[in-house]
């Protein structure tokens, strides 16, 4: 049995945020079981995505390098669970693994480092992302500016616009909030920027098999944050969205069984634009997949053969 006899385990990437992240999971299941500060043990595992700082996310072979060696922990017995930011998790997960817990979702807006505004930008001023949403959006709204590959921990990219290597950058609220960098930038509001699926969401996966440590994990469990997240990652899966192609979801619950779904999709120069909303029952999100097959339907044809969904 996993629980008990010794620590949980809890694997994470080792960047600040993450550890930041796991230190909160780790809080409140200490919390909700009444563990003591060695009942769980933080352990932080080296990730590709870590070590290969020079190259855009999507060219080395995009979300998979955050969890390859997380997953491999896990089904080793190295670890018991994995936090996750649920962004960073591939659409379609081993079915071995189960995401049995998300913590509250923080702020989901993109914050804007270096501008008051995006109207306030020069003509011409370089942004510094590697997202391909953020990189689209910005297009979209704003032909003129140039966007520049920005890769790195958010105190990298922080120091790379210190540097002068751009006049702003985008990053996550929540990823700066939990930094306790909350006084930098300004948040942009979701309808001139929509966030990434399942931004602002840490998750907690551990072995499908493993019961016991599944019911722990379910103690801390936000169903909000769950269904909203759930949704998001269904509309990118029957999307057939792969890690390049720009796509901007957010599911909020706004009734007592009801989600609605925003989503957008773009092509990578922002030209080209598709937009969506749907309501959801609650209980299931996998009805996202009728607002992709909509989207899809609705998007320009250049821009619909830019995904590929299931059969
Ligand atoms: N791709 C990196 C990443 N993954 C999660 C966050 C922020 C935290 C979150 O969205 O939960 C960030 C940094 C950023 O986008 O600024």
């Amino acid at each position: 049995m996993t629980i008990l006899s010794r620590p949980i385990r809890l694997g994470t990437r080792g960047s600040p945020l993450a550890l930041v992240q796991a230190r909160m999971v780790a809080e409140r299941l200490r919390a909700a079981h009444g563990l003591g500060e060695e009942g769980i043990e933080i352990v932080p595992l080296r990730t590709t995505g870590d070590r290969v700082q020079d190259r855009p996310l999507a060219e080395i072979g995009g979300k998979a390098l955050w969890t390859k060696e997380l997953d491999q922990a896990l089904h080793e017995g190295r670890i018991d669970c994995a936090v996750h930011s649920m962004k960073d998790v591939e659409t379609i997960r081993p079915a071995t693994l189960r995401i049995a817990a998300m913590l509250p979702r923080a702020d989901v807006r993109d914050r804007l480092v270096g501008a008051p505004t995006l109207d306030a930008l020069a003509a011409g001023a370089r942004i510094g992302t590697s997202s391909p949403r953020r990189a689209a959006q910005l297009r979209h709204r704003r032909p003129d500016l140039r966007v520049m590959p920005f890769r790195g921990n958010v105190d990298t990219r922080l120091a790379k616009l210190a540097a002068g290597e751009a006049e702003a950058t985008l990053l996550a609220a929540a990823g700066l909030i939990r930094l306790g960098r909350d006084s930098v930038g300004v948040p942009l509001a979701i309808e001139a920027m929509l966030p990434a699926p399942a931004q602002g969401a840490v998750g907690v996966e551990c072995r499908a098999d493993d019961a016991a440590l599944a019911a722990r994990l379910a103690a801390i469990d936000d169903d909000d944050t769950h269904v909203c997240v759930a949704a998001e990652r269904a509309l990118l899966a029957a999307l057939g969205a792969d890690c390049r192609a720009p796509v901007a979801a957010l599911a909020q619950v706004t009734g007592a069984r009801e989600l609605t779904l925003v989503a957008q999709l773009l092509s990578e120069d922002g030209a080209l634009t598709c937009q969506g909303v749907r309501a959801l029952p609650r209980d299931t999100p996998g009805a996202a997949a009728a607002l992709a097959h909509a989207l899809l339907a609705d998007a320009p044809p250049a821009l619909a053969r830019l995904f590929t969904p299931p059969r």
